[in-house]
């Protein structure tokens, strides 16, 4: 393939819907201004729930057909985000879902959990020096919430922009997903007298499995004119997402602040020109040289 946008975005993932879930508005947002979006998804979510009881037979432990399925889900979720550049790492079905931590399909033969770094990042690489990304977006060390694959996803994106540096084909900046503590804290005081709330039982923001103190949010992306993409996006995720679901619940108080707006911080790169408090970015390809795509690495060379 290829590619001659000016900005090219590359997103690594660990099952079908994080995609959406948390990057869908800044997919739609680059998407819609012509910045070339490539989504690497690294499992097919074999081993999720099954929220639609029509396809309740598709399961692991009965058809074990879920997988090919969720394919499909994210086919649509990426049209709503007019995303047409998705990838399976190593191809679909190359690497399994693992499952939640501590269960035995942590040790599935293909479970991603288990594969072999290297070996990974290795095709990761090969994405990278084709599509040449500026910017990459991936997890956090703890994988946002603390998921196996979500780790993984994250130790094979970092390493394969390791491996890929002497090659000049790393991305410039990378960004880890990320949600502000004061943005949780509004949330909870939002639900506190909810009867759907979907904080319950927690008493600080602290006291959740994910959260930034603001001071180490690095961007904000505002893509509030993406928000109802990420919501469609969302909905096609309805095996996993059901229309109950506390995101929903939360998307219909905040509105498009919580469905439209955003954040990483930085894990890599040079900062660029931000504002407010915390100099927070509102674009992140801030402070990157307008460069013209470079010609594509001649045939085999490395
Ligand atoms: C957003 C995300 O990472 N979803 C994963 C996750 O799903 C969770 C899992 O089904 C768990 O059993 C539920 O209690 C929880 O509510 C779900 O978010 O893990 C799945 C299995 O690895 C994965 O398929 C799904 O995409
Ligand atoms: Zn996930």
């Amino acid at each position: 393939m290829t590619i001659t946008a000016r900005q090219r975005l590359l997103l690594v993932h660990a099952h079908p819907d994080d995609e959406s879930i948390g990057t869908g508005a800044t997919m739609a947002y680059y998407a819609a201004r012509g910045t070339h979006v490539t989504l690497v998804t690294c499992t097919l979510g074999e081993e999720g729930e099954i929220h639609l009881p029509e396809l309740a037979g598709l399961a692991a432990a009965e058809a074990d057909q879920l997988g090919g399925y969720r394919i499909t889900e994210l086919a649509a979720a990426c049209r709503e985000m007019g995303v047409s550049d998705h990838r399976f790492l190593g191809g679909a079905g190359r690497y399994r879902d693992s499952g939640m931590m501590g269960l035995p399909t942590n040790d599935h033969p293909r479970a991603f959990w288990r594969a072999d770094l290297d070996e990974a990042a290795g095709r990761l690489v090969e994405i990278m020096r084709e599509v040449r990304p500026q910017v990459m977006i991936t997890y956090d060390p703890q994988g946002f919430y603390g998921h196996p694959d979500h780790i993984q996803a994250h130790r094979v994106a970092m390493r394969a922009a390791e491996l890929a540096g002497p090659e000049g084909c790393a991305p410039a900046k990378i960004y880890w997903t990320a949600l502000p503590r004061s943005v949780l804290a509004a949330g909870m005081d939002a639900f506190a007298d909810a009867s759907d709330n979907p904080f319950a039982g927690v008493e600080a923001p602290e006291d959740l499995p994910f959260g930034t103190p603001d001071d180490q949010i690095a961007a904000r992306i505002d893509a509030t004119d993406a928000g109802a993409a990420k919501e469609a996006a969302m909905r096609a995720h309805a095996t996993q997402i059901p229309d109950s679901s506390w995101l929903y619940v939360v998307a219909s108080n905040f509105g498009a602040e919580f469905m439209g707006v955003e954040y990483y911080t930085l894990a890599a790169g040079r900062r660029g020109p931000g504002a407010g408090r915390y100099g927070w970015e509102s674009d992140l390809f801030a402070g990157l040289p307008s460069q013209d795509v470079p010609a594509p690495a001649a045939a085999g060379a490395r």
